[in-house]
């Protein structure tokens, strides 16, 4: 059974703390969602967890395999939605599907699905500088499912979505979560967030002030969510 261990890991810069120890852990098939407000410290904890910034304390590891001394086993186990390109730009839809496509050997069959999964099997010709905001977040999302991984974190992935896309969102991320991946990720929709979490974590100030176990009543959570956001 998969498992994802978050074991006290902090993040300070400098004289900074953008994240004080956190710790969770999750099994196959669930989902845990950050929330919280701007520089709350999400996107630190995802990005420790992806093995992108090297936590100050504290490990993370999946399947007892933790990331200092089984990185690569570690890090194959992760697909990784960052919060927006950095140097892609000049790739077409298509072209950029293949190349994170085959760093992880995924088969052409594959690519082609996600691109339709994404609806943008019309736009594979285009240059991902040409993509609106919406369609740029459907194209970074693609390439974190692209290897069905085990675990996928996202950043922000319902930044830009219209409604129908979020929808369409909610509706994947279900199909992924009952293939058993654990799904690590952080929205400001506090809907999507009891919609789709099993947990739910409330972050402030780069510390977790709440915990949510979801149970199934998305409007409570829905309106639990949004008190801590006016606290
Ligand atoms: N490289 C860095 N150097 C110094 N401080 C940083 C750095 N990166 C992030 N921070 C700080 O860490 C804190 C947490 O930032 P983080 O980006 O994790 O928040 P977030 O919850 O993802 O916010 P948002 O919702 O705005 O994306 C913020 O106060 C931010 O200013």
């Amino acid at each position: 059974m998969t498992n994802l261990i978050v074991d006290g890991v902090s993040k300070v810069y400098k004289k900074k703390t953008a994240l004080h120890p956190c710790s969770f852990e999750a099994n196959e098939g669930t989902c845990v969602v950050l929330c919280g407000g701007n520089g709350a410290g999400k996107s630190t904890l995802l990005q420790i967890i992806a093995g992108i910034l090297d936590p100050s304390s504290g490990k993370t590891s999946i399947n007892e395999q933790e990331i200092k001394y089984a990185r690569e086993k570690y890090l194959e186990e992760i697909g990784f939605m960052p919060d927006d390109f950095h140097a892609q730009e000049m790739m077409t839809v298509e072209e950029f599907l293949r190349f994170y496509g085959s760093l992880r050997k995924v088969k052409s069959e594959r690519i082609n699905e996600v691109m339709r999964l994404i609806g943008l099997e019309g736009k594979k010709g285009e240059l991902v500088k040409s993509l609106s905001k919406g369609m740029r977040q459907r194209l970074l999302f693609g390439q974190s499912i692209l290897a069905r991984p085990m675990v996928l974190l996202l950043d922000e992935p319902t930044n830009g979505l219209d409604p129908y896309w979020v929808n369409q969102f909610v509706t994947i991320l279900k199909e992924i979560k009952k293939n058993g991946t654990i799904i690590v990720f952080s929205t400001h929709m506090m809907d999507v967030a009891a919609e789709t979490g099993d947990t739910v974590l409330f972050m402030k100030q780069g510390k977790v002030i709440q915990t949510i176990q979801h149970e199934n009543n998305v409007e409570e959570t829905t309106m639990k969510l949004l008190k801590l956001h006016r606290q």
